[in-house]
């Protein structure tokens, strides 16, 4: 087993019907952050990798959060070796709280959409994933932290009734754009 996060680098594979073709991907592109959020831990033996997300206080959904998680995605996918992936958190009692409202509170248009082309980029790569992909939702996750656990293939909720899940962002008044 090893561990592993942060920046990509760049090469070609092809595997099971993956091709990659060394692409220099908006994420990476968007990535100036040091921080670590994600965590990933593969197992070689069994070709899980478990991807714990650490951004405390609650895995609020950022541009550099999102920007991380897809770069990790990413890298997995472009892994032949790696054909599950388990999403779950590191915070305790959340697993996400969604989309760091603080991000789109009092942003430009040209920020904001940023934003949510970053979130778009998120869901369509856990949904359009080749991976086996399982959210370990082992706290609350409203809203966004909801949409990226629905964008895997099976969800697992911890049984706890203080743990809440669901799309409540229109209650906040946030409708999230065509996509
Ligand atoms: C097809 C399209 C489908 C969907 C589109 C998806 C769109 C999504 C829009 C969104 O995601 S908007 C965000 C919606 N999120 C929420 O409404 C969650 C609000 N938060 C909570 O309910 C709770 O914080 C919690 C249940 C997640 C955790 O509760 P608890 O453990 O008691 O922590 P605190 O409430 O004390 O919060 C700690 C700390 O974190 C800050 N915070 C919480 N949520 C967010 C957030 N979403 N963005 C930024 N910051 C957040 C909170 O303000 C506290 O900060 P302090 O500085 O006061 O410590």
């Amino acid at each position: 087993m090893y561990a592993r996060s942060g920046l990509l680098s760049q090469r070609s594979c092809s595997s099971h019907g993956r091709e990659c073709a060394t692409p220099v991907l908006a994420a990476q592109r968007r990535n100036n952050s040091t921080a670590t959020k994600i965590a990933v831990e593969f197992d070689q033996s069994t070709g899980v990798a478990v991807m714990r997300l650490q951004g405390p206080p609650v895995n609020s959904l950022s541009l550099d959060f999102l920007t991380e998680l897809c770069i990790n995605v990413e890298k997995l996918e472009m892994d032949k070796n790696c054909r599950g992936l388990i999403l779950t958190s590191s915070q305790p009692k959340v697993f996400s709280a969604g989309l760091d409202i603080m991000e789109i509170y009092g942003k430009s248009p040209e920020r904001c959409g940023e934003f949510w082309r970053a979130v778009q980029e998120m869901w369509l790569k856990l949904y359009g994933s080749s991976m086996v992909t399982i959210a370990a939702i082992n706290g609350s996750s409203p809203a966004g932290g909801c949409l990226m656990s629905m964008t895997c293939d099976y969800r697992i909720m911890a049984d706890n009734p203080r743990y809440s899940i669901g799309l409540n962002e229109t209650q906040l008044g946030i409708v999230a754009p065509f996509w």
